[in-house]
């Protein structure tokens, strides 16, 4: 099940829209009700559970609606909104996770230094006799600066509609242009990123320890990293997605040695933009244990 993001004409002559020439709208109908009968199925079943219910993420979003239903407000009112809340989550938190880890881990692969000095730094946190586990992510300064340098270089934001006309910059926005901020080329822009090719995580680690620049959230005065938007529309997983990141790769990297397979070619690094920014040869890699005892995993 999968929607390409192709460029749809219907976009560019909303007069055309109705034709739906290339069948996008079509496609993207019969994904959305395939996702509205899974939701539907995995709500429904968990409603007939009675007692034995599991207290999980679904669990939580069932009884909200139900006090917003007792109370008559509107905040999670029906059935639409609680699918759409399964559906940011299910799609938001998936695919473009495991998309950042395949390019960190391509990038550190074919870097050494930087490698080793994520692994000094989790040797130290961490240590080989424990796994990571959530109190060690505010200590992992290195590896967090990792996860902010491969989302300079490897993500980018979606296309967006304007509700209303507005003035950017001095151009003109009508009302239902389709918008693009092109944040891979601000995120790689030599006016604002020293040699900005180069994978460096120590571009994003201040030297005075209090400050550190450019946070996920796109707090930064002259939008210069962005990676999840910034302001009102900015990703609203973003804190999560970080804190994701930063555990998968820390957890990815500090359990096991990772290595090309034999004979395997040079990684590649030519990509395509399918939503996200994809790598177009997926990357292969090979994990030895690290740890200290593989008991650690029971
Ligand atoms: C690496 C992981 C992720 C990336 C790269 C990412 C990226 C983005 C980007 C670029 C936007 C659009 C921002 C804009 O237009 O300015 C967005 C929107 C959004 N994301 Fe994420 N996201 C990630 C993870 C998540 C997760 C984990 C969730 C939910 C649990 C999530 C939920 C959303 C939602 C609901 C929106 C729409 C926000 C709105 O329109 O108000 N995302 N994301």
């Amino acid at each position: 099940m999968e929607i390409n993001s192709r460029p749809n004409v219907s976009d560019m002559f909303p007069l055309l829209a109705r034709f739906d020439l290339q069948g996008i709208l079509k496609e993207a109908t019969a994904v959305a009700q395939r996702l509205d009968w899974v939701f539907s199925s995995v709500i429904e079943r968990r409603l007939g559970e009675g007692e034995k219910r599991l207290k999980d993420m679904l669990q939580i979003l069932l009884e909200i609606r139900e006090d917003s239903e007792n109370a008559g407000s509107s905040s999670l009112a029906s059935m639409t909104h609680l699918k759409a809340i399964l559906q940011d989550i299910a799609t938001g938190g998936t695919e473009n996770i495991s998309n950042v880890i395949e390019w960190a881990l391509s990038e550190l692969l074919m870097n050494d230094r930087v490698m080793k000095n994520v692994k000094r730094e989790l040797d130290e946190i961490v240590g080989l006799d424990s796994l990571v586990e959530d109190h060690h992510l505010k200590n992992l300064n290195y590896l967090e600066a990792v996860v902010k340098e491969t989302c300079r270089l490897h993500l980018n934001l979606f296309p967006r509609l304007s509700t209303a006309p507005s003035t950017l910059g001095g151009y003109a926005i009508p009302k239902g242009s389709m918008v693009i901020i092109n944040a891979w080329a601000i995120h790689r822009d030599p006016q604002f990123w020293d040699e900005p090719s180069e994978f460096r995580p120590e571009r994003f680690l201040n030297k005075d320890d209090d400050k550190r620049p450019f946070d996920l959230m796109g707090n930064n005065s002259n939008f210069q990293f962005i990676p999840f938007g910034s302001g009102q529309r900015i990703c609203a997983g973003a804190n999560l997605a970080g804190k994701l990141l930063r555990y998968v790769l820390a957890s990815l990297l500090h359990s096991f040695d990772w290595k090309q397979p034999d004979g395997a070619e040079k990684i590649e690094f030519s990509d395509y933009y399918k939503i996200f920014i994809k790598k177009k040869k997926p990357l292969m890699a090979v994990p030895t244990l690290r740890l200290s005892s593989q008991d650690l995993f029971a």
